[in-house]
């Protein structure tokens, strides 16, 4: 019996550099006969016949309209990771094809990071570690103090599968959990953390000495946070953002960090990524911004890159599509 050929995969790649971690390459050739995107370039006549699916790394790779054009029989982009802010939606559904992300491998690496930007900021971690290896410094001057979590207020802006996974550590914290949710209150979720809704956002950034942001950038959440919201919150509250860097106006960022408006910023995602060596706010003292590492563990990539397998497969056998993203 003639061996059956495998479905092309196309992997996208980021600057000329396969964007996939080479261990999970070994995973994806088990299912799939992959095609890098210099070799589908150099053989487009024979190679676009073939591929169905095409898998995206990170959030860089473009998908535009002469790619979509030139892959005819393309029925899935599967996204390794959740945030899908650089595919146009439309464009891509208008073709026929299917869009698919990772929500469940991503969600405890990245709760994970918006706690260790919490505690970081409100312990000093980065400041301290700069003391400790200063040849200047013999201790820390005795008034250098930092914030405790414990039995302080954290809002949670985005009940998704990430800012329930960040509350649920927030509660082992014993900290005190607002959320507030564009779309829907959960209460299922707030019961089993202890959460309060804010039905207004105001509210939420008023009582909160921690605001975290776990909203998709959409072009309702561009600049969610900016001048009016900052002034809302208390002035020694810490604005946390592990969503995309779009989400914040960065210019009332900055004002708001060099006027006490409010007390700290820690961010992983930034806009643009990474910020200009000039930029103001690597000039602050009063931030930590660490480069999008939301989802950067072993285990993670892992599980993004099985993911993404089991969505295509589904989409290719017709099956029920456990992640698929649909336009709004
Ligand atoms: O940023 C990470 C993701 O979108 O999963």
């Amino acid at each position: 019996m003639a061996k059956q050929e495998q479905p092309g995969l196309l992997i996208l790649e980021i600057g000329g550099v396969c964007g996939v971690l080479e261990g999970h390459v070994e995973l994806l050739k088990k299912h799939f006969h992959l095609i890098t995107m210099n070799e589908f370039l150099k053989n487009k006549e024979r190679l676009s016949e073939k591929i169905k699916s095409v898998f995206i790394y990170a959030d860089r790779p473009v998908v535009d309209r002469e790619l979509l054009q030139s892959l005819p029989h393309l029925k899935v982009i599967a996204n390794s990771g959740v945030g899908v802010n650089h595919l146009d939606l439309k464009l891509i559904s208008s073709f026929g094809v299917k869009v698919t992300n990772t929500p469940h491998a991503v969600s405890d690496s990245t709760a994970d990071i918006g706690m260790a930007l919490m505690l970081a900021s409100a312990r000093r971690l980065v400041e301290g570690c700069q003391i400790a290896v200063s040849p200047q410094t013999e201790r820390f001057a005795a008034d250098w103090l930092g914030d405790e979590v414990t039995g302080a207020t954290l809002g949670i802006i985005g009940m998704g599968s990430i800012g329930y996974k960040v509350a649920k550590r927030a509660k082992a914290f014993e900290m005190k959990i607002l959320y507030h949710n564009r779309n829907q209150r959960k209460e299922e979720e707030e019961q089993a953390v202890g959460a309060r809704y804010c039905e207004k956002m105001e509210d939420l950034l008023q009582q909160s000495d921690f605001v975290i942001l776990v909203v998709n950038l959409t072009p309702q959440t561009h600049k969610f946070i900016g001048k009016r919201e900052l002034e809302l919150m208390k002035p020694t509250a810490t604005l946390i953002n592990i969503s995309r860097g779009a989400v914040v106006d960065h210019d009332a960022l900055v004002e708001a960090l060099q006027n006490g408006i409010i007390k700290a910023a820690a961010l992983d995602v930034t806009y643009p990524e990474p910020l200009p060596r000039d930029h103001p706010l690597l000039k602050l003292k009063n931030i930590i911004i660490t480069p999008h590492i939301g989802t950067a563990t072993v285990q993670a990539t892992r599980m993004m890159t099985e993911e993404a397998v089991t969505n295509i497969q589904a989409v290719l056998n017709g099956l029920p599509i456990p992640s698929e993203v649909i336009p709004q």
